[in-house]
């Protein structure tokens, strides 16, 4: 059977080389290309890359993302800085290309993507919730896209469930104190060396609190979400947003 073609743009960030080494160890792919900042998209078409997977930065994403979907290479995003406005376009790109798809994943990690569930079924039962995410210092966005989006699916939860505004008081604050309101939902940012990459959600009730964590230590814990991605977009035309489409949960 003939392998899998894989490329990988930012192969040498600190997710990219990771993700280098895992491509490279699968039998079943071939890693034909390794690209980084100043070298040409072009070398992917040349490789014959069947799918690229991006780890690079929000503002490098859309370009390198635009050029796979007008080539017809299908796209692994673990990049971070999607609004809407960016989704927007990128569905415009795909429409014109119907058999290319897009896998964008806040989170290549199967504990993260478990909390954000998890948290998305908790957030109506509790008064309060708040998001902390913590991470290394070399992190360029904050708060973290996996903090963005988990946010969104409480908010998008406790809406659908008719929960009033959270309580708080707070009438005077510096600024930043109470964290970035994403949809409502109050999120913290910590940056601290040592640390990879962390998420709180904190659910907060009468006489009771719900504290739900992940913690990815090394990288490698992105890997196998990687590698799912890239074996699974080929087959997922369109827009996919969120590993969990490809993990076959229930509900
Ligand atoms: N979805 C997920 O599970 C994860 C996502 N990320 C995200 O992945 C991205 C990269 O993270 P890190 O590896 O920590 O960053 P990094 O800064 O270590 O690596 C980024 C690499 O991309 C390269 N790069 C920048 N612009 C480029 C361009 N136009 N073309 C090709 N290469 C380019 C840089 O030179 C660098 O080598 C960030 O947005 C981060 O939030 C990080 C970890 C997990
Ligand atoms: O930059 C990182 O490191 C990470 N970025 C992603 C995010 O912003 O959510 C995923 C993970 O948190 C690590």
């Amino acid at each position: 059977m003939s392998k899998l073609r894989v490329a990988v743009i930012g192969a040498k960030g600190r997710m990219g080389a990771e993700a280098v080494q895992a491509v490279e160890a699968a039998e079943d792919l071939e890693l034909v290309a390794a690209v980084d900042r100043d070298e040409a998209l072009e070398t992917l078409t040349g490789a014959g890359a069947q799918v690229a997977v991006d780890l690079t930065h929000p503002d490098a994403v859309m370009g390198n993302v635009e050029f796979c979907v007008r080539n017809g290479i299908h796209a692994v995003v673990g990049t971070t800085g999607w609004t809407d406005e960016r989704l927007d376009a990128l569905r415009g790109w795909l429409a014109d290309a119907p058999g290319t798809g897009v896998l964008i994943a806040p989170n290549f990690g199967i504990g993260a993507v478990l909390t954000m569930r998890f948290a998305r079924q908790a957030a109506r039962f509790f008064d309060s919730v708040e998001v902390v995410e913590l991470h290394h210092p070399g992190k360029a966005d904050a708060p973290s896209g996996t903090a963005v989006r988990t946010a969104q699916l409480i908010a998008e939860a406790r809406r659908e469930a008719g929960c009033p505004p959270q309580p708080d008081a707070t009438s005077t604050a510096l600024d930043g104190a109470r964290g970035a309101d994403v949809d409502g939902v109050p999120v913290h940012a910590v940056r601290l060396r040592g640390l990879v990459a962390h998420q709180e959600v904190l659910l907060g009730g009468e006489g009771e609190m719900l504290t739900i964590r992940h913690d990815s230590l090394h990288r490698s814990s992105f890997m196998p979400g990687v590698l799912l991605g890239v074996r699974r977009v080929p087959t997922a035309p369109g827009l996919t947003f969120g590993l969990e489409h490809f993990l076959d949960l229930d509900d």
